[in-house]
């Protein structure tokens, strides 16, 4: 036991501790963002379900869709000098959550990139539910050993060609600065690395993994995140080295379709996360279409029920051309577009305090943390040394 004071110690947008207390609201909050709703069993595995969508998804699937099954997160328990990470704290109020709810949800603290991972999983499946229903692929992550030749690979956050020069957004203190940021071009073992880490090369293993044991139920779907954008991000994003991973990611939800598996992606919209704060110019572009839309934003509790609804067939999927499932036309309509772009054509250190919803950004970047969630006492000690959910 180790009850103490937990205060926000970090860097930029990076914080050193997760406050338990904080992060416990956070999964309580989004509980109560979704309508609860006694639905027919189905059990789903979400891959990356301690943080952003893939948490999101998890909540939304346990309060209002019915789901058992598990998931997967990699987290770090707390140490004599350091609190757990949040997604740690977050897995074991979402477990508390599942439990209240009456579903049958376990949760793996493991790389999902390992064959003993999946190794694990799988013979729980076999052993809990005999097989699943859907697949939910929501991994972000900087790195991935792959098990089968022990090689490490580095995702990469670069430009594809030549350098490019973006305007961002950092804090001083709390005051928002408008800064600009040159981002190099990647290598082609850059690209190759982060198609490595993000492409869809681990995602078709768990498939072919669990089609493998027979573990897949007759009408089985499986769907992987991805990220689409404004042109604004798009030297950085889209056109970029994550872009490209991105883009083998969508081309292995046509491959796998052509093997007759139910995949897809999902085109999801800019959300404040640990992964997408990391990337220079996102912060800024989200601050500037916060302002835009307002509490319109969709955000991922929102979209992860609609993901929902169209993969549990309760509505019509919403697919675009190339087979996605767009959950993010709300972000690139031309209106939010043209005001977004003229917001960021025109930002200065002397208009950013009014064209950018900065105080927002800075309290979803604390949030992810657990800290500046209304209703928690910052003040009172919180135990930090809790336990990983076992069931
Ligand atoms: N944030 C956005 O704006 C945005 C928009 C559209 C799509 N997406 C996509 O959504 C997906 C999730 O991103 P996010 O922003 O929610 O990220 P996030 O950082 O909030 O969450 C990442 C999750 O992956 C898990 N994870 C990381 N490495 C792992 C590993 N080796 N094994 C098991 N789990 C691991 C983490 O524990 C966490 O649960 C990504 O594919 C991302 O591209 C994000």
């Amino acid at each position: 036991m180790s009850e103490r004071v937990v205060k926000p110690v970090g860097r930029g947008f990076l914080f050193l501790d997760s406050h338990p207390a904080g992060c416990v609201q956070v999964v309580r909050d989004l509980a109560a963002a979704v309508e609860p709703r006694t639905a027919e069993r189905r059990v789903a595995l979400v891959i990356g379900s301690s943080s952003g969508y893939g948490l999101a998804t998890t909540i939304a699937g346990l309060a209002q869709f019915g789901i058992d099954g598990i998931g997967i997160a990699f987290e770090k328990d707390a140490t004599a000098r350091r609190t757990a990470t949040a997604g740690w704290y977050r897995t074991a109020e979402t477990a508390k959550l599942a439990e209240e709810l009456g579903r049958d949800f376990t949760f793996v603290n493991a790389d999902a990139f390992a064959d003993t991972t999946k190794d694990e999983v799988l013979d729980l499946i076999a052993e809990r539910f005999g097989k699943i229903d859907h697949l939910i692929y929501s991994v972000a992550a900087p790195r991935r050993t792959d098990p089968r030749t022990g090689e490490t690979y580095q995702s990469a956050l670069k430009t594809i060609g030549a350098p490019y020069t973006t305007k961002s957004l950092a804090y001083d203190g709390t005051e928002p600065q408008l800064t600009e940021v040159t981002v190099d071009p990647a290598t082609d073992d850059d690209l190759a690395q982060t198609v490595k880490v993000m492409g869809g090369e681990d995602w078709a293993r768990w498939v072919a993994a669990l089609q493998e044991r027979d573990l897949l139920s007759e009408d089985f779907n499986t769907v992987a995140l991805t990220y689409i954008g404004s042109d604004i991000t798009g030297p950085i994003y889209r056109q970029g080295s994550i872009g490209a991973a991105k883009a083998d990611l969508e081309q292995t939800a046509l491959t796998l379709t052509k093997e007759g598996i139910h995949a897809y992606t999902s085109v999801n919209g800019a959300a404040v996360t640990q992964a997408s704060s990391a990337i220079p110019g996102i912060g800024l572009y989200t601050s500037l279409l916060h302002k835009t839309l307002g509490n319109t934003m969709q955000t991922p509790i929102q979209q992860s029920v609609s993901l929902w609804n169209q993969i549990t067939g309760a509505t019509p999927k919403d697919l675009d051309e190339d087979n996605r499932i767009r959950l993010d036309r709300w972000e690139l309509t031309s209106e939010v577009q043209t005001e977004v772009h003229a917001a960021w054509q025109s930002v200065t250190q002397n208009t950013i305090a009014d064209l950018a919803d900065h105080e927002w950004f800075y309290a979803e970047i604390r949030r992810l943390y657990g800290f500046d969630v209304p209703g928690v006492n910052y003040e009172a000690e919180v135990e930090v040394d809790v336990p990983w959910p076992t069931r």
